[in-house]
């Protein structure tokens, strides 16, 4: 039942390239008929143009001309196999990893927290190159062998039955044999593929980190983990030669030790005169057409193997049900006013850890300022990211504008949010790129507009190419403080209802975090805004700020009123702007 699914799912890939399947079987059974022909003309040739009286000029010419419109018929067919049959395979493989690469975006954060991103690279590239393989020769080799397995075995049993004998007596152990390499084989090319998946995480994970590596100077310690991974990949590799050596010489002596004996039979059945030389001559061209397919097969489980196991392995990925998704009956939001309702909220990462926070009441109207405080670790990040359903609540519910976020068409939902972090990320491309992804489509005028209210206009005038500077890998060319006005003026392009400030400013020198902080109050204008600071100073103005403690919201309401209470933000406060001396 499993296989059969997979199998459906599979053959659903061929769906558009039905007429080209199709003509690749075809052309794959034309060329399997021609060399069956091939030893035929041969003993035409060695039987009837050539004897004692001469040569038959006239037959010989004939049989040439056979031969070279076989030659173009094959040479032709093959073309078409080996061209469109592989392109074939590579329009399915493209479409797997688009329909891949769009499952796992949809993937939620949860998802990613767990899995390692070289891994999932591996996925997407090299497996479903095995997959592509399969594909292509997956029904072709079957048709191919078919064909001429058959068609050589009724012409072998034609010339003579005992000697047909000899190769079925012998071919069963090659079977054998091979069956048993073709599993060892498996496994080891498993075997490699998991140990490259490594070198891809480890790749991955140093060259994110290659400013960390360098300012710790640990290129070192870098270098042993990836030789020691670098060292089980050629191991794996090692042992995979091995196996294969062994298969393919393997291989190459059965095939031998089947013509030796025919040869030997063939001779005793000559002399006996129970068989012509020239059938013997055909017989053994023959042998080569037999077993060609039979190897061809062979190959065929490997690549069977191979291809199942990495379209398993995407069916796997593809099996993942994002744990986020849009309900049945979803809402679309417009005119968002951005009244943000948290309403008994809990929770916990992952049903082993603990709760990260439960019973969360807090309701804030729409253009509200409010900060959340609070020490490190309580959850302020985590609170923020229920609203754009990041993760999903484990408890109670989170309503904008009176609405079950639940209920509201994700999409929707999370372009009414603007998110500004401390750990930026820009897309290697340009300062314009950048900006654009806020609001994909806007004008020059109104990239122009986001970049000035984010006070970044100047400094963007000032680069070598203004807007169409190439920021580098993740914006390496430009400062902190940059990096961050760029971010903010993409959001300013999204002109979103509610705004979710993470500690925006926490990371950056005086100077820098005044531009920022006046960009970002301009921002703040007429949205909800959650801010998270660490800096009090930052949010002494906030209209309301909310103290989360352990044990839940230890405390609310304006600074002033915070400190007259001398409770959890009062101490919070005095350590930061009244450190202890000693
Ligand atoms: N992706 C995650 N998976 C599992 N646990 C997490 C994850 N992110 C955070 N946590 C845990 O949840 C708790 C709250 O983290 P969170 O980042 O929300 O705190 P925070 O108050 O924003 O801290 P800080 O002020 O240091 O940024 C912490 O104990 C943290 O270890």
């Amino acid at each position: 039942m499993y296989f059969v699914d997979i199998l459906k799912k599979f053959i659903a890939y061929y769906k558009p390239y039905k007429k080209v399947l199709f003509a690749d079987l075809f052309f794959a059974s034309l060329a399997s008929v021609t060399v069956l022909a091939y030893p035929m003309l041969v003993n035409q040739i060695t039987n009837n143009a050539i004897s004692d009286e001469g040569i038959a000029i006239e037959l010989v010419v004939k049989m040439v001309l056979i031969f070279g419109l076989l030659m173009v018929v094959e040479y032709a067919s093959n073309f078409y196999t080996d061209y469109f049959g592989h392109v074939m395979g590579a329009k399915i493989e493209s479409d797997m990893r688009n329909d891949l690469f769009e499952h796992i975006q949809k993937l939620s954060f949860q998802y990613h927290d767990n899995t390692r991103t070289g891994q999932l690279m591996s996925r997407i590239t090299t497996d479903l190159f095995d997959v592509s393989e399969l594909a292509h020769h997956g029904p072709e080799d079957t048709v191919i062998s078919m064909v001429r397995i058959m068609g050589s075995f009724f012409i072998l049993v034609n010339i003579n039955w005992m000697l047909t004998l000899v190769i079925f007596l012998i071919l069963p152990l090659m079977l054998i044999f091979a069956y048993h390499y073709s599993i060892k084989m498996k496994n080891a090319l498993k075997k490699n593929k998991e140990r490259i998946a490594d070198i891809n995480s480890q790749i991955e994970d140093s060259l994110s980190g290659i400013r960390v590596v360098q300012s710790f100077a640990n290129e070192e310690i870098e270098m042993d983990k990836f030789r020691s991974s670098n060292h089980r990949f050629l191991e794996s590799r090692k042992s995979g030669y091995r196996v294969e050596a062994l298969f393919f010489n393997g291989l190459t002596g059965f095939i031998s030790f089947i013509n030796i004996s025919v040869v030997i039979v063939g001779a005793i059945l000559i002399s006996y005169n129970q068989l012509l030389l020239t059938e013997l001559i055909t017989f053994l061209l023959y042998i080569n057409t037999l077993i060609d397919p039979v190897k061809r097969l062979v190959n065929f489980t490997n690549n069977l193997q191979n291809g199942v196991a990495g379209f398993e392995r995407f069916m796997e990925i593809l099996a993942v049900k994002p744990d986020i998704m849009d309900a049945k009956n979803v809402t679309v939001l417009s005119d968002v006013k951005g009244k943000v309702e948290f309403v008994n909220v809990g929770f916990q990462y992952s049903s082993e850890s603990n709760y990260v926070f439960s019973h969360i009441n807090i309701t804030v109207n729409p253009g509200e300022y409010v900060a959340l405080v609070g020490s490190s670790g309580v959850g302020k990040t985590t609170l923020c990211s229920l609203i754009p359903r990041f993760y999903e609540t484990s408890e109670g519910l989170i309503k904008i504008d009176d609405t079950n976020i639940k209920t509201i068409k994700l999409k929707s939902l999370r372009d009414h949010i603007g998110i500004v972090q401390q750990d930026i990320y820009l897309f290697s491309g340009t300062v314009k790129e950048n900006i654009l992804y806020g609001k994909p489509g806007a004008t020059d005028e109104e990239i122009i507009t986001a970049a000035r209210n984010a006070n970044a206009h100047e400094f963007i005038m000032g680069l070598p190419g203004g807007y169409n500077a190439y920021i580098g890998q993740r914006g390496v060319k430009l400062s902190g403080g940059q990096k961050q006005r760029i971010s903010i003026a993409r959001v300013f392009l999204k002109n979103p209802a509610i705004l979710i400030l993470d500690e925006a400013t926490s990371a950056l020198d005086n100077e820098s975090e005044s531009l920022v902080q006046q960009s970002l109050e301009k921002l703040a204008k007429n949205r909800t805004t959650f801010v998270i600071a660490h800096r009090l100073s930052t949010i002494r103005n906030a209209q309301r700020i909310i103290v989360l403690s352990d044990q839940g919201i230890a405390e609310e309401g304006t600074h002033a009123n915070l400190i007259k209470i001398d409770g959890v933000y009062a101490k919070l406060y005095n350590m930061q702007f009244n450190p202890v001396t000693l």
